[in-house]
């Protein structure tokens, strides 16, 4: 037996006081546009889904796709403006959003779970009414604030082992589609499960303060005043006040950390260190 062995099995054996603590734990991952950067990184968070899930953690994935998006209003030559991290959203911009999340970026992360021996099912905030929406802001546009979750269907298939894999587009109470920013859809979903944790995955190790370190321990006062300070700006917003909301809704803790990192979640969930920023209530 050499080194290796014996490191791995000190790893383990640390592992198992978590493993123990997150058995039938939800666990809503956020996995943002940034953090699915190719083919390799999507298949190394899969395998991670599927491992949470193989020892029994109940993950639900909320994923983003802004990049994407741009990419396609690009090709189609529409243009697009953010306010405060979220996108203005007009009936054209709609029509392209919920068909490259819904269609293309929920698509590979349901196939790439599967190929890595977990059994995912793709759906939106559409299906059996998980989210319906009001407009965020006259402002916004066809942007969704999550009124209603019914997260009925997340349980059924919790139940039969299945991982859901959830676009975050909202339905309207008149029919209309919803444009909702992926963190806000992953904390009203979070907050709806009563989660044990919120985990979202950015292309930053954590929240920065003024210095540029990581804020490993965050407060709902310190994030007040960075913001203030306008160091918590862009896309960051969003994530920090979805990760209080959640809070406020009764999940346990929210983390900001990197998807980017080598098994970001398993590290999170499963080590004395943790990753990224946690904000507890
Ligand atoms: N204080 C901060 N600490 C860390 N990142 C910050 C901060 N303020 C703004 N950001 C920006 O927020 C970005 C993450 O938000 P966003 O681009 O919306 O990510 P995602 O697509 O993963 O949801 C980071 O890449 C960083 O540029
Ligand atoms: C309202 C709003 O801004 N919606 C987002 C939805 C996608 C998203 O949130 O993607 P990331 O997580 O990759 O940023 C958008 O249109 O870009």
């Amino acid at each position: 037996m050499n080194s290796d062995w014996f490191a791995t099995a000190r790893t383990l054996s640390k592992a198992l006081p978590y493993l123990q603590r997150y058995d039938g734990a939800i666990v809503v991952i956020k996995l943002g546009g940034h953090a699915m950067s190719s083919d390799e990184a999507m298949a190394d968070f899969a395998r991670d889904v599927v491992l949470m899930s193989q020892v029994g953690v109940r993950p639900v994935i909320v994923h983003g796709g802004g990049p994407m998006i741009n990419a396609m209003l690009d090709r189609l030559g529409v243009e697009s403006t953010f306010v405060d991290g979220k996108r203005v959203t007009d009936a054209k911009t709609v029509e392209v959003v919920e068909m490259v999340l819904s269609g293309r970026v929920n698509k590979w992360i349901v196939q790439a779970i599967n190929e890595q021996g977990g059994q995912a099912v793709g759906l939106s905030g559409k299906d059996a009414n998980l989210m319906i929406c009001d407009p965020s802001h006259p402002e916004l546009g066809f942007v969704g604030e999550p009124t209603e979750v019914n997260p009925n269907l997340i349980h059924q298939l919790h139940s039969s082992d299945i991982i859901p894999v959830v676009a975050p587009i909202g339905a309207g109470r008149n029919g209309e589609t919803f444009n909702v920013n992926g963190d806000t859809a992953a904390g009203a979903i979070a907050a709806a499960l009563k989660a044990d944790r919120l985990l979202l995955l950015t292309d930053v190790d954590g929240v920065r303060d003024a210095s540029g370190q990581v804020v490993t321990e965050l407060t709902a006062d310190h994030i007040a005043k960075l913001r203030a300070e306008g160091v918590i700006a862009g896309g960051m917003i969003p994530k920090t006040e979805t990760a209080l909301g959640a809070i406020h809704g009764g999940v346990r803790a929210a983390v900001i950390l990197d998807g980017r990192a080598p098994n970001a979640c398993l590290l999170e969930l499963f080590t004395d260190h943790g990753a990224g920023s946690i904000i507890r209530p």
